[in-house]
């Protein structure tokens, strides 16, 4: 049993970063990984809705990569990943937009509620809220950058940021599907991490966290002892390219790129599968997962 002045202590560390977030936002891209038992998921939503009751505007991003593989396969479907993202026929991309959002976004958000907030979800079709346009994957073959046609995958042309920000005045939390549409009224499958990232930077949010199923970076990950707890920009792009960080991992560290460029000040890769990584991240100084920052301090001496 933790004693009574223990708790107090808990709470009194909090309170810098209960004063420096207040009326700030955080984007958190809650991943297919990090949902995958109940117990878990109801850990998730218990911190976002204390990010909410604290003053913090919390803004949602969620996956779901693992049920779209499962439920390809149930159809007889076998899933095909280039550089972290799904190849995405006419058929794929169906499926991707009927779990998403027909199943995922609405039981987050049912969650949301039922445990005490105000959620709303929205896909990028609602409002034109996600206008995308056709991705072409760069793939390196024989030391010559390629660019493959992998379906109906986007990339984010623009986002109707006024719509997440009212409802954000309004007090409500907005929770994003990353299904995106075209102009030509296509639907395109988007890697949830990079609508974190855009929407991050869009939004000018203080923070973004991207909760996966591993601690964070390491710098090979078959060996737990190369965990790295911070990691610069430039640093990140020299492991995306000598493959260091490979598959699921490259959209994380390129939205984290995205949204430090765009002006968040900081973002962070996490373990969802650690109860309450979230909070643990926001308002203690335990130092958790992977902090992806522009520039590394280096001590001398
Ligand atoms: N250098 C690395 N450090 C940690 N994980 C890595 C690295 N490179 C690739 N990965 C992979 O990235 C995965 C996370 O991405 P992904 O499976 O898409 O998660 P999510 O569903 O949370 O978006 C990890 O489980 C790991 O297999
Ligand atoms: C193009 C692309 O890769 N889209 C993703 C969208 C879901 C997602 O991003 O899920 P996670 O965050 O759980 O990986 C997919 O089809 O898996």
């Amino acid at each position: 049993m933790i004693k009574s002045v223990e708790k107090a202590a808990v709470l009194i560390e909090a309170l810098p970063y209960l004063q420096k977030f207040a009326g700030s936002t955080v984007v958190i891209k809650y991943g297919g990984n990090a949902m995958l038992n109940d117990e878990l998921k109801k850990n998730v939503i218990q911190d976002i809705i204390f990010l909410k009751y604290v003053g913090i505007r919390p803004v949602v991003v969620h996956g779901g990569g693992p049920e779209i593989t499962a439920m390809l396969e149930k159809l007889g479907k076998k899933s095909e990943f280039v550089r972290g993202l799904r190849v995405s026929d006419a058929e794929t991309v169906e499926i991707a937009e009927m779990v998403l959002v027909g199943k995922i976004n609405s039981e987050i958000v049912k969650l949301l509620n039922f445990y005490g907030a105000k959620a709303v979800g929205i896909s990028g079709k609602d409002a034109d809220f996600i206008l995308a346009v056709k991705h072409l994957a760069k793939v390196q073959e024989d030391g010559v950058t390629k660019e493959v046609d992998i379906g109906f995958v986007g990339d984010i042309l623009r986002l109707n940021t006024a719509l997440v920000e009212n409802l954000l005045d309004k007090g409500y939390i907005p929770v994003i599907a990353p299904i995106g549409v075209g102009k030509d009224g296509a639907t395109y499958n988007i890697n949830a991490d990079y609508v974190a990232g855009e929407i991050a930077a869009a939004l000018g949010a203080e923070k973004l966290a991207l909760l996966t199923d591993v601690e964070g970076i390491y710098r090979d990950y078959q060996d737990k002892s190369t965990f790295i707890s911070t990691l610069s920009l430039a640093e990140a792009q020299v492991m995306i390219k000598d493959g260091s960080i490979e598959g699921g991992m490259i959209p994380k560290v390129e939205a984290c790129i995205k949204a430090l460029a765009g002006g968040v000040a900081k973002t962070h890769i996490i373990d969802g599968r650690q109860p309450h990584s979230l909070l643990l991240e926001v308002f203690t100084s335990e130092g958790i997962g992977t902090e992806v920052v522009k520039y590394r301090r280096y001590i001398s001496g």
